[in-house]
């Protein structure tokens, strides 16, 4: 890997170094960079354009990336997130209802046949899946405290031990703020993080 390298959009999910699970959302965008993440209410989190007008020119642009659901996270790049979460809602296995989300939608079918990927997370076990135009891919993952372990688009869609970096902050602003600045991952737009403390549900964007 290169000193900085473009990665598109990426989660990040791991531990804090005290522990806590949580997953961060970070869109990074060379061509739609008028964006923010928005706290739509306190179990869900979308991305916006600033523009209205941008909305409608590209239908991947816009989407809740975070959704919480009893005492489950879900983060995706994509509309996927509302599909996961209404499965969730009514009990299905974590592991199947990202694989079938992911088969049914399917990679974007845009310029670069983005893939989509996907994060389920709650304080005992954790779930990272990508679907591309030639792959997809469900794994349960062993969180380590202190590291998190990054999927992204474009470079590094992959669920992989390799893909790992240090973690600093505790609470998810402290952690879309490291996130947002990682520089290494170039074009930074905005940032989402849950970080579950205890029985608690912590929310943040920048
Ligand atoms: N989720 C997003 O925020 C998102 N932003 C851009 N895309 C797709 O990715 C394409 C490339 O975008 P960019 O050049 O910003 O990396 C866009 O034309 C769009 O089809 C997205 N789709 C998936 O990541």
């Amino acid at each position: 890997m290169g000193d900085f390298m473009y990665i598109g959009r990426f989660l990040v999910v791991g531990k804090t170094k005290e522990g806590k699970p949580f997953v961060c959302y970070r869109v990074s965008s060379r061509s739609f960079p008028n964006r923010e993440a928005k706290i739509i209410d306190e179990n869900t989190i979308a991305i916006i354009p600033k523009d209205p007008n941008e909305v409608f020119k590209n239908p991947y642009i816009t989407y809740n990336c975070i959704k919480i659901v009893n005492d489950i996270v879900v983060a995706t790049n994509g509309s996927h997130t509302d599909f996961i979460a209404e499965k969730l809602a009514f009990n299905y296995p974590k592991r199947d209802v990202l694989i079938y989300q992911l088969i049914t939608l399917d990679y974007e079918k845009d310029a670069y046949n983005t893939p989509r990927i996907g994060v389920i997370l709650d304080k005992e076990e954790c779930y990272m899946g990508y679907v591309k135009d030639d792959e997809l891919r469900v794994k349960k993952v062993e969180l380590k405290e202190g590291k998190g372990y990054y999927l992204s688009t474009y470079e590094c869609c992959a669920i992989s031990e390799e893909q790992v970096i240090d973690i600093g902050g505790e609470t998810p602003e402290e952690i879309c703020e490291y996130i947002l600045n990682y520089k290494e991952f170039e074009h930074p737009v905005t940032c989402a993080t849950a970080v579950i403390d205890k029985d608690e549900i912590k929310i943040a964007t920048l």
